[in-house]
């Protein structure tokens, strides 16, 4: 492919002479790990690196061009000077790829929690009636029914774009995190519909305040296309600021929430049997969902809108609703031979874990057993919030170790001792090895009680414990000897 057609669009290009322009590009590198002949190596200022450090090294495995931001001269190959080399990543990958959001139907979801859940119960929708699906997020990548690692929720916009030029399938499911927006993954990406589902307290390592956060999440949909729609769940401060923000530029908005001004409003939700009764126009329609709490009920019913606005018929979509298998580490739920329940979540937000504290006690748990830990190096602001929740709500909580990250272990468990002592109370334990806490719990529960351990939901450990297990789950298995069938 020429240069030329792929740096269209970029600024500054203008001055590049006509050789340079005609230069044959054989592929697209950001890490000059990947640089092979003939490829376009983009150096990008990382959070870590300066990749403008490995320009010599992309040369000398055969880039034929580079792209970077700082002002550099004298080398060997031509170098285009950009503003902003994320933003020009995404641009040329999408000529690369040629433009492939374009040609699939295309799903985006944002927001703190759930994007995830509804990812997953979209797709099994859209497939149980004939759709072929992508789906690109956290857990993993799946495309023409293949399952590729995921690193980052969303990935790279050289790696997305690649992804969606791969599928076959006819509809593109992506989890857009605030990451992703903020450094232009889906820079030249459109979707025909943006899901919102929420706006918590998270990420305030990265984003300065909440209203950061939100203007970030927003700019998902300045990618719609231009018939394209929104969802947006509306019982939430944020989801209803966004809906009247979209619906003043003109967007069409389906919103979904409990007041009158919705278009799809919630009537009425029966949290034991996980069933809600939605107003949908001129029909009222009941709709069961295996997963339990009324977070998985907002995850449904956003799903729901999205599948119909698909062109999918409401009674198909209720039914495969209805069989919806849950996803791996969400609300993932066993029952201990002593009778108690035991649940594995991936609540990492104050709001996450009090939708999981609450599900279990409407469900008539005799007492709720959290265990939790807070991840090294990630928002320290939110701690305080989820230490009160859990005092507030659980009746025994225990405070382990989550993933350390950078932090040294002795560093985290001071961390932990000195939160519970500010903020905690007399329900609190500090128990830091992960599996050890898990034993603790089983031993010390009772038929009826519900154990819920969160934080880490699917994901494996990261360091060693006590015993050689590998996550959550596994420690569990280990300790009631017994194989256990989790259900949603
Ligand atoms: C903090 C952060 O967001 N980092 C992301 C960022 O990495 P970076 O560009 O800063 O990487 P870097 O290590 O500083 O390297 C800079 C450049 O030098 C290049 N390099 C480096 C070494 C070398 O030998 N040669 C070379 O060319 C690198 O390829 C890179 O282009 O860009 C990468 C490519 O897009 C991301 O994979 C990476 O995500 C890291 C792994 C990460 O953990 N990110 C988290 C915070 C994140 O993005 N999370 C959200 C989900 C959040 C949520 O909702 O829970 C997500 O979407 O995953
Ligand atoms: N709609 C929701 N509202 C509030 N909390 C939710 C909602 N859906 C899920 N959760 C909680 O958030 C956790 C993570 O859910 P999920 O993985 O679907 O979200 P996510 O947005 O993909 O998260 P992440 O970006 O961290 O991967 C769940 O385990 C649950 O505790």
């Amino acid at each position: 492919m020429k240069l030329k057609s792929l740096i269209e669009g970029i600024n500054n290009t203008s001055k590049i002479d006509s050789e340079t322009a005609n230069l044959t590009v054989t592929g697209i590198a950001d890490s000059s790990d990947n640089v092979s002949q003939g490829y376009i190596f983009v150096a990008i200022n990382g959070f870590n690196q300066d990749g403008h450090q490995f320009i010599l090294k992309a040369i000398e495995k055969g880039a034929c061009v580079i792209v970077g931001e700082s002002e550099i001269t004298g080398l060997t190959v031509p170098y285009i000077k950009v503003e902003n080399s994320r933003k020009a990543l995404g641009i040329i990958a999408n000529k690369f790829y040629g433009n492939p959001s374009n040609q699939k139907l295309m799903i985006g979801i944002t927001g703190t929690n759930g994007k995830t859940t509804t990812s997953y119960i979209l797709k099994h929708a859209l497939e149980s009636n004939g759709k072929s699906c992508s789906l690109i997020g956290t857990i993993q990548n799946v495309i023409n029914g293949q399952v590729k690692m995921s690193t980052n929720t969303t990935p790279s916009s050289l790696d997305l774009q690649r992804l969606i030029a791969e599928s076959k399938d006819e509809v593109v499911i992506v989890e857009v995190s605030s990451h992703g927006l903020s450094q232009y993954r889906v820079q030249g990406i459109t979707f025909d519909l943006c899901l919102f589902t929420n706006l918590e307290h998270d990420h305030l390592d990265y984003h300065p305040t909440m209203e950061d956060y939100f203007q970030t999440k927003m700019l998902l949909f300045d990618h719609l296309k231009e018939d394209g729609q929104a969802i947006v769940n509306t019982d939430n401060h944020w989801g209803k600021r966004l809906a009247k923000i979209l619906q003043g530029k003109g967007i069409n908005v389906n919103s979904i929430g409990q007041s009158s001004d919705n278009k799809v409003r919630i009537l009425y939700f029966n949290f034991k049997n996980s069933t809600v009764f939605v107003e949908d126009g001129d029909e009222v329609n009941l709709i069961f969902s295996p997963m339990h709490g009324i977070h998985n009920m907002y995850n449904t019913l956003i799903a729901y809108v999205s599948a119909r606005l698909v062109g999918l018929s409401e009674d198909s979509i209720i039914e495969s609703v209805s069989n919806f298998q849950g996803v791996e580490g969400r609300f993932e739920k066993t029952k201990l031979s002593n009778g108690a329940i035991i649940v594995v979540d991936y609540a990492h937000t104050a709001e996450a874990i009090l939708h999981c504290l609450t599900t279990a006690k409407l469900f008539g748990a005799n007492r709720v057993i959290h265990i939790f830990g807070f991840r090294g190096d990630r928002d320290h602001t939110k701690r305080q919030e989820m230490l009160t929740v859990t005092s507030g709500t659980s009746d025994q909580y225990i405070l382990t170790l989550d993933d350390l990250n950078s932090v040294p272990q002795s560093e985290m468990i001071e961390t932990l001792e000195n939160l519970n002592t500010l903020y905690g109370n007399e329900k609190g334990l500090v128990i830091p090895d992960r599996t050890l806490a898990i034993k603790w719990a089983i031993e010390h529960s009772n038929p009826e009680d519900w154990i819920i351990i969160t934080g880490k939901g699917h994901e494996t450990y990261q360091q060693n414990y006590r015993l050689q297990t590998e996550s959550d789950k596994d420690t569990v298995l280990y300790f009631t000897k017994k194989k256990h069938s989790w259900s949603s």
